[in-house]
């Protein structure tokens, strides 16, 4: 039997409005780093097509969508991007966000992600991420968060359900990062987190076609 290698990945975890979606964006411009959201990929769904439908049923009311559909639509996009060579397993790295998003999808999910990383965006403070969703529902046009019952929905499920997730993985894996801090901080913090692990020698960002060197470990500044 021939075993498909995975895809590095790193994971972003935090409830809705902790700025996932924005570090997931930035991340995403590195080289040989591709950002998948979950909740866009179901946005972008056409609305009247039955699988938009469907999802839409659940969204719009602060549900999640049904594990099996949930991985169905996101496999069935990674094997368009793998198609179209714009990601390959073994040299490309994924940075998920709002995936997995229970216990059960980790479980779905294990035979084809190498997990290098996980960042969990840790907000205390339930009334600053409520600011934060009422900001993005004017400015990105977002219906789940206008409604105060669908936001109260979606929060509940992230700390009954999602939050769960995180005992699937190993707990060295798990990075908390204050998401309180401005996006720049954060996405300092997380950058930090990613050098240190570079220097381990789990290469995040390659340049296409970078072939790290046998002993490439940082020398010290005396040694230049
Ligand atoms: N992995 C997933 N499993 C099930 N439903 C999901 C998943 N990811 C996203 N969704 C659905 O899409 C909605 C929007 O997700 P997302 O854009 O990640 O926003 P947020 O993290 O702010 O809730 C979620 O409320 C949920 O209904």
């Amino acid at each position: 039997m021939v075993v498909s290698p995975k895809f590095r990945t790193i994971l972003l975890f935090g409830m809705p409005g902790s700025g996932k979606g924005t570090q997931g964006v930035v991340l995403g411009h590195l080289p040989g780093v591709v950002h998948i959201s979950s909740g866009d990929l179901f946005r972008r769904l056409p609305k009247h097509g039955e699988l938009g439908r469907e999802v839409v049923s659940y969204t719009s009311r602060g549900l999640l969508v049904p594990d099996e559909l949930t991985i169905r639509i996101w496999k069935r996009h990674v094997q368009i991007l793998t198609l179209q060579e714009e990601i390959a397993p073994g040299s490309t790295t994924l940075v998920l966000d709002g995936l997995p998003r229970n216990f059960a999808q980790a479980e779905m999910l294990d035979s084809v992600l190498d997990v290098l990383q996980i960042f969990h965006l840790k907000i205390t403070d339930i009334e600053a991420a409520k600011d934060r969703l009422a900001a993005r529902a004017l400015r990105e046009n977002r219906l789940d968060d206008i409604n105060e019952e669908v936001v109260r929905r979606r929060l509940q499920v992230y700390n009954e359900e999602t939050i769960q997730t995180l005992r699937f993985y190993d707990p060295a894996l798990i990075y908390e990062i204050d998401a309180s801090q401005t996006p720049l901080k954060v996405h300092s913090d997380i950058v930090q987190r990613l050098c240190e692990l570079e220097t381990d020698r789990r290469h995040i960002s390659e340049p296409p076609g970078f072939i790290p060197e046998p002993n490439s470990q940082p020398q010290p500044a005396s040694a230049k």
